[in-house]
């Protein structure tokens, strides 16, 4: 399959080449499209000034040096060494081996994406490639050994920094890539860090400064200790390497003298000693027989410092503190700190000096076992942290009266925990640990890419490197920004079941393989001076620097070349640059606020509506929720009240029908015996709504017999009426026999109706009575009380009616023998009469009177029996304006008989006629 090596974006300068870096990452995100893929992502240092778009990025490769010579070369870029670990056996038998690494040469990685992996799934949808190709300063491939590796990459940096120079090295890699085992080793394999120190010793063989009374400190200082606390030094020292050998004779019972072959000047035959497992490690012969240190400054010595910790969970833990009242659990953290330059340090870290390989060893050992390790689905040990052991060497002159340290170098061995799927781990603990390792790994991927854009960009302003977003980086910080040189080594584990995760971190790797390291004082120096180059605020167009410096003596930063004026120029230049600076970042500041604020009042307003929105909702919902409960209550009492209505209209039908049944078999209401009345009240109770029933019906039997009787009483007094009809008439000459014998006739009449009336108006009462007494328990009782009440009242009314009727009627009966007397005593004396039914002879008083009453007499014998008319306007309805229109009717019947009746009836009567009342009274 032939290979297309063009540059992914064709341009990869300064950010299209951060661009080709992220490609693939970028690309997965959908952060921006391409018209068509290459087949394989490019992703190589390329740091070399702008090469041609033509030109394939793989040309421009970074001068590695070959094995042997590992150590020569570009020394100013950052080295990033490839280790591929072998696959063990079992996971040969998984089927884990599907070539999906392969190294081209020695610099050149190729990885395939095998099927199952999330890559080849994306790249087959055609957002991603399959293939990926990366750079290194050097690959190590599954057969190299620990000591072809350690002379390839730590070597030279434990010559530099006896050489004075601040060296780190740090592996990073997916988990169970082989970190651990190359910094430690494992077994008979001894990683970088036992060589190292086996090496430094080697080199200092009779330079090495035994005293105490020299202790780094803070960030690179240096104390003088006073004998009581060189003592405390000692104690401590000794405490640990006690605790290490007692951990060992605990374990496995043998010896635990771990012979360097270097440290006690041994043979080199027999290094290997009998730790258990992982403790355990040896040097090979060949890797002792490095000569002494020749290139060491004259007369100086070397006193050796160590220290451990570890960043746990974005903690600091001191692995070297042994203070025994301390517990596993309930380790003391340790702060990070600055001095007075800015610098960042772990104050109060506990540093050990060694005096051979064998202790620092055995310090390790001993802080080892303060290490934070579990096991993972991955890896059975895994390092749950990020470990950190810094070997300070301090220069040391001794002079007669008190040794003086002169410089001070450090060699630092980072082993960081490895980056993992945080899904793919059960255990919570376990899914902290992994989210803060990937947290921290990450932000060194964004200070490392921060801080290649800033070199790549240095015309632009420079960007922030966010070394204090996490512990990691600002431990670190210091050799990425001056302090020293770095290497990284990146591990990786050639199984396609981790393909993806190993991808990830080879484009990781890939950034810092563009890095070039930090700037030194010197070209902090050189800044300053190219500023000096820069036009003036105040129209000089150059500095005296252009005239005096050629541009190579300025990027060379020697600051000790410019005169006085000069330095005080610079000086201003610098004060003008601060203050401008400053009145950038306010302008910023302001910038950022602003926007924070208007940002902040959006999701305040936005909130504000949502809120409001939902209490609107909720309202129409609750009240909504009560309709409903409002509604069904009412359907329920609805319901329930006419289901009540119902049973009851039933138990009155029912109540009526024994009524009836009742009535029949008991046809007067007078035979109901009294002791009915007086029964239990239970009985009277379940009795009240048939009685109800029956009272109700006896009632408007009442009611209809009163009817009747006032038709009675209102033939009584159309009665009345003919009589005065009659009087008038006897006072007609010549009529007088006829007219008394029909007045007699109708007197008798109207005593007869009277009488009958009095009955009935008695049984009428009786009715009543028992009505009102059986009606009193039911719940119009009250009613039926005031109808009876009224009734009464009518009943009075048409007593005292009758009996002025009796009176007038009695009256008129002697007025009328008064009058047949004087009549026939006139007929004596005059024997010719004025012929019957003449108007003529009557007076004119009289006439006038006889003419309003004679028609109606005439009117009255010509009506019908029932006399309707005259009933009805007499009672004309059953309303409480019947009193009014009774009386109006009165009125306009009034006669002078009437008229005598009623000043009788204002006078008490001698006897008056019993009333219904007091027939019910009786009753
Ligand atoms: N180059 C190698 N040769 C032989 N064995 C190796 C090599 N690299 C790693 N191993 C073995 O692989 C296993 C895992 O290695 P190691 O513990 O160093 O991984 P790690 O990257 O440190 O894992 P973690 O990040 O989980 O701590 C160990 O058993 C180790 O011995």
């Amino acid at each position: 399959m032939a290979l297309s090596l063009s540059s992914p974006s064709a341009c990869p300068y300064d950010e299209d080449e951060e661009i080709a870096v992220f490609e693939s990452t970028a690309a997965e995100h959908g952060g921006f499209t391409r018209p068509r893929l290459p087949e394989i992502s490019v992703i190589s240092p390329g740091l070399d000034p702008r090469p041609s778009i033509t030109q394939p990025k793989l040309a421009v490769k970074p001068a590695v040096a070959t094995q042997g010579s590992c150590d020569e070369g570009n020394t100013d870029r950052v080295k990033v060494f490839l280790r591929i670990r072998p696959l063990t056996e079992t996971e040969r038998e998984r089927g884990e081996e599907q070539g999906c690494v392969a190294v081209q040469d020695e610099e050149t990685l190729l990885l395939k994406a095998p099927k199952e992996s999330q890559n080849m799934r994306t790249a087959e949808r055609g957002i991603t490639q399959s293939m990926h190709k990366f750079s290194f300063s050097k690959i190590f491939g599954s057969e190299t050994t620990q000591q072809q590796f350690y002379e390839c990459t730590m070597k030279k940096m434990v010559k530099d920094v006896l050489q004075g120079e601040n060296r780190l090295l740090y592996t990073y890699g997916v988990t169970n890539s082989g970190k651990t085992y190359t910094i430690q080793g494992s077994g008979r394999e001894a990683g970088l860090l036992p060589r190292a120190l086996v090496s430094l010793f080697r080199k200092l063989q009779g330079r090495l400064y035994g005293a105490m009374d020299l202790k780094p400190v803070m960030y690179q200082d240096v104390r003088q200790l006073e004998p009581r606390e060189v003592r405390v030094e000692e104690i401590r020292r000794n405490s640990l390497l006690k605790e290490d050998e007692n951990q060992m004779s605990r374990r496995g019972g043998t010896t635990t003298i771990w012979d360097s072959g270097i440290g006690g000047l041994s043979s080199t035959s027999n290094i290997a000693t009998q730790l258990e497992d992982t403790d355990s490690v040896c040097l090979e012969p060949d890797s002792l027989s490095h000569s002494g240190g020749d290139d060491l400054e004259e007369g100086v010595q070397f006193s050796i410092w160590v220290s451990f910790y570890e960043i746990y969970n974005e903690f600091l833990y001191d692995l070297l503190d042994a203070s025994p009242s301390l517990q596993p659990r309930k380790r003391a953290t340790l702060r990070l700190s600055d001095d007075k330059q800015g610098n960042p340090y772990v104050k109060d870290l506990t540093w050990i000096q060694v005096r051979s390989a064998e202790e620092a060893w055995r310090i390790l050992r001993a802080g080892r076992r303060n290490q934070s390790f579990a096991s993972t689905h991955l890896n059975q040990n895994s390092s749950r942290s990020h470990s950190i052991f810094s070997i300070r060497v301090l220069h040391v002159r001794p002079e007669a009266d008190s040794a003086q340290a002169m410089h001070i170098s450090e060699l630092t061995v980072c082993d960081l925990a490895g980056s993992e799927r945080c899904k793919e781990q059960r255990n919570g603990e376990r899914m902290k640990e992994a989210n803060n390792i990937n947290t921290s790994l990450l932000t060194l991927g964004r200070c490392i890419a921060a801080l290649r854009h800033n070199q790549n960009n240095k015309s632009r302003p420079p960007q922030v490197v966010p070394f204090r977003d996490s512990k990691l980086t600002r431990v670190l910080q210091g050799f990425f920004c001056g302090r020293g040189n770095s290497s990284m080594v990146v591990n990786i584990n050639p199984c396609a079941s981790i393909y993806d995760e190993t991808l990830q971190a080879l484009k990781f790797s890939a950034i810092a393989t563009q890095l070039v390291h930090g700037p030194s004082t010197k070209t902090r120096v050189a800044y300053i001076l190219s500023l000096l180059r820069e036009p003036t605020a105040n129209g000089n167009d150059s500095t005296v620097l252009e005239e005096e410096e050629d541009e190579s003596d300025v990027e060379d930063g020697d600051m000790t070349m410019l005169n006085t004026e000069a330095l005080l120029q610079a000086i201003d230049v610098l004060k003008r640059e601060v203050q401008r600076q400053r009145e950038e970042k306010e302008v910023l500041e302001a910038t950022v606020r602003e926007q924070v604020v208007s940002e902040m009042m959006e999701v305040i307003s936005g909130m504000q509506e949502g809120f409001s929105e939902t209490l609107e909702a909720e309202r129409a919902l609750i009240e909504e929720r009560y309709e409903d409960r409002i509604t069904n209550v009412q359907k329920h009492l609805k319901k329930f009240y006419s289901q009540e209505l119902k049973e009851r209209d039933q138990e009155i039908e029912a109540l009526s029908a024994a009524l009836e049944k009742r009535k029949e078999a008991e046809p007067t209401p007078m035979s109901v015996p009294q002791g009915d009345f007086e029964g239990p009240r239970r009985s009277q109770r379940l009795t009240t709504h048939t009685e109800a029933g029956k009272q109700r019906a006896e009632l408007d039997q009442c009611r209809a017999e009163l009817l009747t009787k006032s038709q009675a009483n209102c033939l009584v007094l159309v009665a009345c009426a003919e009589l005065t009809n009659l009087k008038m008439q006897l006072e007609v000459p010549g009529s007088t026999g006829t007219l008394t014998s029909a007045a007699d006739r109708k007197l008798e009449e109207g005593q007869r109706n009277l009488r009958q009336l009095r009955l009935d108006l008695q049984r009428l009462g009786l009715d009543l009575q028992s009505g009102e007494r059986a009606c009193c328990r039911n719940t119009g009782g009250e009613r039926l009380r005031q109808a009876l009440t009224a009734a009464d009242e009518t009943l009075v009314k048409q007593d005292q009616i009758l009996v002025e009727l009796q009176n007038g009627l009695m009256l008129v009966k002697a007025d009328l023998r008064r009058k047949a007397e004087a009549l026939a005593q006139t007929q004596a004396i005059q024997p010719q009469l004025p012929p019957s039914g003449s108007d003529t002879c009557i007076t004119p008083g009289s006439c006038k009177k006889r003419g309003c009453g004679a028609a109606a007499p005439s009117d009255t014998e010509n009506r019908p029996p029932q006399k309707r008319p005259f009933f009805q306007s007499l009672f004309p309805m059953r309303t409480p304006t019947r009193k009014y229109n009774t009386r109006a009717v009165e009125e306009a019947n009034i006669t002078p008989y009437s008229r005598i009746l009623r000043s009788r009836q204002q006078s008490p009567p001698r006897s008056p006629a019993p009333t219904p009342r007091s027939l019910r009274g009786k009753y």
